[in-house]
């Protein structure tokens, strides 16, 4: 239904249509115009539908609360873990009976992984860029790299993801959001005993620094990092290189003059084949890894609400670097779309 309307089935076409190169998984049609009064209702309809994701972008997003939703009914369902003792402090079970190699902190997946997701988010991104050739002649290429605008603007998009993932992780303005949160909602650092008389639970505003002197962040809303890393990490690298994945953007492909593919540009070809396959390699990589993880962390951590929290601060990075530019013209100029 929704992408019939998108797809301008039936909504009529705006006064001067954009003609933005869209891949088959796009709108069709992006106005940037400034509406007539007797285009305002229509203007809003097809606004509002730009915001739309597409068929496979729903498919890729949905996965996210279906993963979260599988984990908590593995947890409840399977007598083993929810025999298993669980501290709600610590959020996890206690080492000594935890159900799963999954359920320790200490797990490889985690320690390599997970704990530093930031860093393969943005290595499989930033290497994807600059070396896939449908963002333009890559490093791999033998006519090196070449800062296109499409790199540019994606570089553009990365940061900002970045700076949402800094701003709910590690800083803002201060205290990172989750723990301003934590605090809002009540939680606050209760100190061990040697801490006690001293500067006073206050002096520690972060989850980190309280768990550093020994004390127990506690009483709050914890959102999960777990769950916003994850999700904002692989839904970023998916929607980034879902068109190139399914639209097959070729245009890059060298050539001769009679349409055949001759000497140097078969060299071309296959440098292009290298980059197509390095460049998507590491974001495909990285996606199954969170995908397991997440599961993981629904079946083993946390509670409901807080997995539900860290999928809803996740969503709302995305929706502003990856969907809002669709509808608004004066943004999507500047940070542009992926695959465009
Ligand atoms: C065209 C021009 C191109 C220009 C570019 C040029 C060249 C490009 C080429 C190459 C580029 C090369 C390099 C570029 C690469 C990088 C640049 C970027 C640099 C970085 O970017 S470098 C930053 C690295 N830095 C990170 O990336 C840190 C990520 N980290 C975090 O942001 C947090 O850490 C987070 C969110 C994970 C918070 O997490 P959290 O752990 O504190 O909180 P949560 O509430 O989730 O968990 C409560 C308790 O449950 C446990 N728990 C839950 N789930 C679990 C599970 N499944 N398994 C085991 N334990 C689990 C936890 O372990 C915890 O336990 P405990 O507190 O005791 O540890």
């Amino acid at each position: 239904m929704a992408s019939n309307r998108r797809n301008g089935a039936n909504t009529p076409k705006p006064s001067t249509p954009i003609e933005l190169p869209e891949p088959a998984t796009r709108p069709t049609s992006i106005s940037s115009s400034t509406p007539t009064p007797h285009q305002d209702r229509d203007t809003t309809t097809h606004w509002i539908t730009a915001l739309f994701p597409t068929p496979l972008e729903t498919l890729l997003l949905s996965t996210y609360p279906a993963l979260l939703l599988l984990g908590s009914l593995f947890s409840t369902l399977s007598p083993t873990t929810r025999s298993a003792p669980y501290n709600p402090t610590t959020q996890s079970h206690p080492p000594s009976s935890a159900p799963s190699y999954f359920a320790l902190k200490s797990n490889l997946l985690n320690t390599y992984f997970v704990k530093i997701a930031w860093f393969w988010v943005s290595l499989a991104y930033l290497l994807f860029l600059v070396v896939h050739p449908a963002n333009g002649p890559g490093l791999l290429g033998s006519r090196g790299l070449v800062l296109t605008p499409k790199r540019l603007r994606g570089v553009l998009r990365w940061a900002i993801v970045t700076m949402w993932w800094g701003g709910v992780t590690q800083w803002f303005f201060g205290p990172a959001i989750i723990d301003r949160g934590f605090q809002l909602t009540g939680g606050a650092c209760e100190l061990a005993s040697q801490y006690e008389g001293t500067g006073g639970g206050e002096d520690f505003v972060t989850g980190q620094a309280c768990k550093a002197v020994g004390g127990t962040w506690r009483g709050g809303h914890d959102i999960s990092g777990h769950v916003f890393i994850l999700v904002l990490g692989s839904a970023f690298l998916g929607l980034e290189v879902l068109p190139i994945l399914m639209g097959l953007r070729d245009e890059r492909r060298v050539r001769g003059r009679d349409g055949g593919v001759g000497a140097p540009e078969r060299e071309l070809v296959a440098q292009e084949q290298e980059g197509r396959k390095v460049g998507l390699g590491l974001p495909l990589g990285v996606m199954g890894l969170s995908a397991w993880m997440l599961l993981m962390t629904a079946t083993f951590f946390h509670t409901w609400f807080e997995k539900l929290t860290g999928l809803l601060v996740a969503f709302m990075g995305i929706v502003v670097v990856l969907f809002l530019p669709r509808a608004v013209p004066a943004l999507r100029d500047v940070v542009g779309m992926p695959g465009i």
